[in-house]
């Protein structure tokens, strides 16, 4: 995503809000809105938020509104959610194009994931399952991207948001 912003600043990323901490080097508003879990139970008892999940552990959310104003004028919007919200804006927005990002392997993802240390063993443990159950999932996506190198699967998603488009 940060290579995507990079490079490609007419995408428009939306910003989640999320309860969980902040990672060494995470930028309010930038890679998230870092909230509290009242605040989040607001935004979702306001309607506030176009699709939501519980993620090992912590909840995350779409803002509704930026992404509303995006598509209205006509910007390509893209949200990187877990399966659980991509299945609700699935129900919400049928004309939603939807993208399997998969890892080269199971090993692999081991290994990126216990490599980022960031998270306490027993949470990497808790995403390693969430991940087994989403990748069980991959045939209700439109198209799968393997997550090879940064540089090519971040092309590849570009094209397919440019097919998109015509
Ligand atoms: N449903 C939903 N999932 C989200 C949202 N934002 C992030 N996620 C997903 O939450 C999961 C965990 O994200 P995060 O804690 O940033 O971990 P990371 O992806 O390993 O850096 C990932 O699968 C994200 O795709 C959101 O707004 N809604
Ligand atoms: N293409 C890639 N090449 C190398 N490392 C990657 C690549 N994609 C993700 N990672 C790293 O793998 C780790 C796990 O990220 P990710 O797969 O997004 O986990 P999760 O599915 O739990 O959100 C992170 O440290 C991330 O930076």
């Amino acid at each position: 995503m940060r290579e995507l912003r990079r490079w490609h600043p007419e995408v428009w990323l939306s910003v989640s809000v999320t309860t969980r901490m902040p990672r060494p080097g995470e930028t309010e508003g930038v890679e998230y809105f870092f909230t509290s879990d009242a605040e989040f139970d607001r935004m979702v008892a306001d309607g506030d938020l176009l699709e939501w999940a519980a993620f090992a552990g912590n909840r995350y959310g779409t803002p509704r509104r930026p992404v509303e104003e995006r598509l209205r004028s006509g910007t390509p919007v893209l949200l990187e959610i877990d399966l659980q919200g991509a299945r609700q804006v699935r129900e919400s927005m049928p004309d939603s194009f939807h993208v399997f990002l998969t890892p080269p392997s199971w090993e692999e993802l081991v290994h990126r994931l216990t490599g980022r240390g960031t998270e306490e063993p027993e949470v990497v443990r808790r995403r390693l399952d969430t991940a087994r159950v989403e990748l069980a999932a991959e045939k209700e996506f439109d198209a799968t991207l393997i997550n090879t190198s940064v540089r090519d699967v971040c092309a590849e998603l570009l094209a397919l948001i440019q097919a998109q488009q015509v």
